[in-house]
């Protein structure tokens, strides 16, 4: 038996990075957390501490500053590209480089050109992993709060000895969804496909008439893949969160889906990925992200 290394990487996690951008006395902010992963030839600092091909994390850290200051930013994708392909081109023992980023909301205040306030918690966020002369980019969306008060069932579900939910007709739906959308070919409109696959899903909740949060979800990937053919697969993760309708009979009051206790935990996930059966499959670059 001999004991080797395995898979492994290395890199700055969660440089928070702001900018301004000043057009006159009109600023415009971007707000992102940008980390970064290196893989390569590593094997001398595990096995004996030799760090000559390791490029620091603080390093790379101060690559993602240097380069928001020589370039715009842009789009979250076009950002995380360049900076996967200069780790990997510009140093000889780095093989591949993963790149992610979180980009959070921020909203101006009408009427002013220089404040703003903090949009809601959603994300838009990408995943770009540079290896092998090529680039995978997988964008997606996180903690998008959806509700809907009608157009939800739940039922014909088995009955055990430890079943006690009542079947539904109609009840509360909500999630919050994050999202993660795998690319294929190339030219891209990053932001135009953002735009409208955030408008896909959304409008999918919305209309289709849900006989469970997992065909919703099914629904939701589906319409993406329908209309946005630079898509090839989809991967949803949604939490049931409950709103059960209060008991009001022992006040003499009937309750007619009207009021309702809305439960933190536990929650239902339902988690599924709906994909083109012929689309590449680009290996490690996606097998390697969290599945969910
Ligand atoms: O849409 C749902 N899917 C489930 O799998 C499930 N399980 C449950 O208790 N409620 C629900 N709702």
């Amino acid at each position: 038996m001999a004991i080797v290394l395995g898979p492994n990487q290395y890199g700055k996690a969660e440089n928070r990075l702001v900018t301004v951008t000043r057009d006159g006395a009109v600023h415009t902010i971007r707000d992102l957390t940008v980390s970064t992963s290196l893989r390569g030839d590593l094997t001398d600092t595990h096995l004996t501490g030799d760090n000559s091909k390791v490029l620091a994390t603080d390093t790379q850290k101060n690559t993602v500053y240097a380069f928001a200051k020589q370039a715009p930013v842009g789009e979250i994708e076009d950002f995380a590209l360049r900076l996967g392909r200069h780790f990997v081109s510009s140093q000889e023992a780095i093989t591949g480089a993963r790149v992610l980023v979180d980009e959070h909301a921020w909203e101006r205040i009408e009427g002013d050109d220089h404040s703003f306030v903090r949009g809601s918690d959603e994300k838009r966020t990408t995943a770009v992993t540079v290896e092998g002369g090529r680039a995978w980019v997988v964008s997606g969306v996180r903690d998008v709060v959806v509700l809907k008060s009608t157009g939800s069932e739940f039922h014909g579900f088995p009955r055990d000895e430890y079943t006690t939910l009542k079947e539904t007709h109609d009840r509360i739906l909500a999630t919050s969804v994050t999202a993660r959308w795998r690319y294929q070919g190339e030219g891209i409109d990053w932001a135009e496909s953002f735009t409208e696959i955030r408008r896909l899903l959304l409008a999918t909740f919305a209309a289709k008439h849900s006989l469970s949060l997992q065909q919703t979800l099914y629904a939701m990937g589906e319409a993406v893949l329908r209309a946005r053919p630079e898509v090839a697969e989809v991967r949803l993760s949604m939490p049931n969160k409950h709103h059960f309708a209060v008991d009001l009979s022992p006040f003499g009051l009937e309750n007619d889906n009207e009021v309702f206790y809305a439960a933190d935990r536990p929650y239902g996930l339902i988690e599924g990925s709906v994909l083109r059966d012929d689309a590449e499959d680009p290996g490690s670059a996606w097998h390697t992200l969290p599945a969910f």
